[in-house]
């Protein structure tokens, strides 16, 4: 894989700096990791895993949670290895340690199939087939369908692909319990819906990056005016999907209001979004400002949403 002759759809080169390897600092195999976008997502599964009806001993449900990091950062560093070609030449991902060149881009494949195959081996081994078949078909979906596929081909790309983030709920409700059952499926279906307007949001001001890498990224494709509208679509369906839980009393009042309230702010800074398309095409006058915070917002928003679940167990048990 590493000839600077082997092109993709972007009609990019495969290899951004054959050279790579000189000199990595371990700093850099951290950062193959996603780290960030990594904390979100074992909240996700945490949570999941916490909200099960049935008590899981503590050293277990911690390796299980090791487990999702794993396999997030393994997949994250398969992700790395795969995007070399465009990460270089988006500014936003340009430094990253494999197209900067300093991984090599096979040293970061093998540390992102060994952390994958062994979160996968580790999370049968503490808990059952069910968690690990579905870490192992997340870590599928997110670098094959999503990465492999979908990312380079449609615009459409992450709504489709951004199941591969949302699957962690029901990874830890099924540690737990051995099932999937509907209150991991919801928060599943608010995870997926929310990754729309979390991505479209920042991809209305990183733009141009997507446009110069040849990724069709729906502001690429089909314009600012109609992600902006796509957006608050997307929204009002998340607003659905996350109140649900209350609706159907699997979850009580706190989690209904965390709910209510996450959902209102979200449709307002949707709605600027969708106002701020001052220019003809549909470009902001703004720098994007009420793009920008939509994006910020969208973090918030998830991370509170699912802390509200246990709080709500704990207060209302019972729904
Ligand atoms: C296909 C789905 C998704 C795409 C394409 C996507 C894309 C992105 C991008 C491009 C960024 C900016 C990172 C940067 O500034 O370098 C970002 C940030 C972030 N994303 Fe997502 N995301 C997706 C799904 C998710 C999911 C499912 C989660 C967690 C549940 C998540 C959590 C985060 C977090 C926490 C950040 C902030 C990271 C930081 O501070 O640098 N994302 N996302
Ligand atoms: C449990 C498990 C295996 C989960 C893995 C799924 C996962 C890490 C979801 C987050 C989605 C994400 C970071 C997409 C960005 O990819 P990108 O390539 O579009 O973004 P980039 O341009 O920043 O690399």
């Amino acid at each position: 894989m590493s000839g600077a002759t082997d092109l993709l759809s972007t009609g990019l080169p495969r290899e951004a700096d054959p050279s790579a390897a000189a000199g990595s600092h371990w700093r850099d195999w951290i950062v193959l990791l996603k780290p960030r976008v990594m904390t979100l997502v074992v909240l996700t599964g945490a949570i999941g895993l916490y909200a099960a009806p049935v008590h899981v001993q503590p050293f277990v449900a911690a390796v299980a949670i090791l487990c999702i990091a794993l396999a997030t950062g393994g997949a994250g560093a398969i992700n790395m290895w795969y995007d070399r070609d465009i990460d270089a030449v988006m500014r936003r991902t340009a430094a990253r340690p494999v197209p900067a060149g300093r991984v090599a881009a096979g040293d970061a494949l093998g540390y992102g199939v060994a952390l994958s195959v062994i979160s996968v081996a580790l999370m049968w081994l503490a808990t059952n087939w069910v968690a690990a078949a579905s870490l192992a078909f997340s870590i599928f979906f997110y670098v094959v369908i999503y990465t492999m596929w979908l990312k380079r081909s449609t615009p459409q790309n992450i709504v489709i692909g951004g199941a591969a983030g949302a699957f962690p709920p029901i990874v830890g409700w099924a540690a737990a319990t051995g099932r999937i059952e509907l209150l991991p499926v919801l928060l599943f279906a608010t995870v997926f819906f929310w990754t729309p307007p979390h991505f479209w949001a920042l991809s209305l001001y990183a733009c141009k990056d997507y446009g110069r890498a040849g990724v069709p990224m729906l502001p690429v494709v089909r314009g600012a005016r109609h992600t902006r509208w796509q957006i608050l679509v997307y929204t009002l369906v998340l607003t659905a999907v996350s109140l649900a839980p209350a609706v159907l009393h699997l979850l009580g009042p706190l989690y209904l209001l965390a709910a209510a309230v996450l959902d209102a702010g979200f449709i307002l800074l949707a709605w600027r979004v969708l106002r701020d398309d001052q220019a003809a095409d549909g470009t902001s006058l703004t720098g994007d400002k009420p793009a920008r915070r939509a994006f910020r917002f969208s973090l918030l928003y998830l991370a509170v949403l699912f802390a509200a679940v246990p709080l709500d167990q704990a207060l209302f048990p019972g729904g």
